[in-house]
């Protein structure tokens, strides 16, 4: 491929304008990415990405209350009023299928949000590796992989991802003259990638969030290639890329 990939490590680590252009893969694996796909694979017929709570009560007032979902959580603990929070193990087929989920998280949406002058966004986790693979390998742009992080600040996950998603572009033969951040991200997953669970279970993440979030949402979040889903937005709203038009 000729692309050329580039890594941000938080949503805080560029400028809006470095993606000007560029194909800008999210990568939130704790949880805002592996819930969107989640979403979308049980039926959900979009999601919104917003940045905080008064664009989710705005967005929902032009909406019929029996077609979408507010959703997503503040340091990981469901807003108090949603529907639902930020654990894809919520998001099944009964409680989704059909429906527009509001999605408001502490990381992944903002990041969305701030990657808004890319030519495309898409969504990406371990959950959905593959379909994302196709199409990285297929695009014409550049590429900016926008680890969500942590309130501005890496996590091992993210970055972890990006560094599967570069070994997996580059055939494991990294080239030379890539960004830092690529090589920072490969090496990470040489380091790591033989058992991505168990590097992400030591995580600041899932030290910081013990109390709150299950050890089977981190297990789930760290499963490879589950669905053949890729989120992708269009004129604010994601849905999957593969999915059928209705
Ligand atoms: O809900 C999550 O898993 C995290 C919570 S925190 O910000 O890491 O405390 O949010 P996300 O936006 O999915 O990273």
């Amino acid at each position: 491929m000729d692309s050329k990939i580039d890594v941000f490590i938080s949503s805080q680590s560029f400028q809006e304008e470095d993606l000007r252009g560029k194909t800008a893969v999210v990568v939130d694996v704790l949880r805002a990415s592996s819930t969107m796909i989640t979403a979308l694979y049980n039926g959900a017929k979009g999601v919104i990405p917003v940045a905080d709570m008064g664009d989710a009560s705005k967005i929902s007032q032009n909406l019929d209350s029996s077609h979408y979902l507010l959703s997503g959580e503040k340091d990981g603990v469901k807003i108090e009023g949603y529907d639902l929070g930020n654990s894809p193990l919520d998001y099944s087929r009964e409680k989704v299928e059909k429906k527009t989920i509001i999605l408001n998280t502490t990381n992944g949406t903002k990041a969305i949000k701030r990657a808004g002058l890319a030519e495309e966004i898409v969504i990406g986790s371990f959950l959905n590796l593959e379909a994302l693979l196709d199409h990285l390998q297929a695009v014409e742009t550049d590429i900016g992989l926008v680890c969500a992080g942590w309130k501005g600040r890496l996590a091992l996950e993210d970055l972890l991802c990006a560094g599967n998603i570069i070994y997996e572009l580059t055939g494991g033969n990294l080239p030379e003259n890539v960004q830092d951040g690529a090589k920072v991200a490969f090496g990470l997953f040489e380091k790591f990638g033989d058992d991505i669970e168990q590097a992400v279970k030591t995580s600041n993440y899932a030290v910081r969030l013990k109390d709150i979030v299950s050890e089977e949402d981190i297990s789930y979040c760290c499963q490879l290639n589950r669905m053949h889903v890729l989120p992708v937005m269009k004129e604010g709203i994601i849905s999957d890329f593969y999915g059928k038009e209705e």
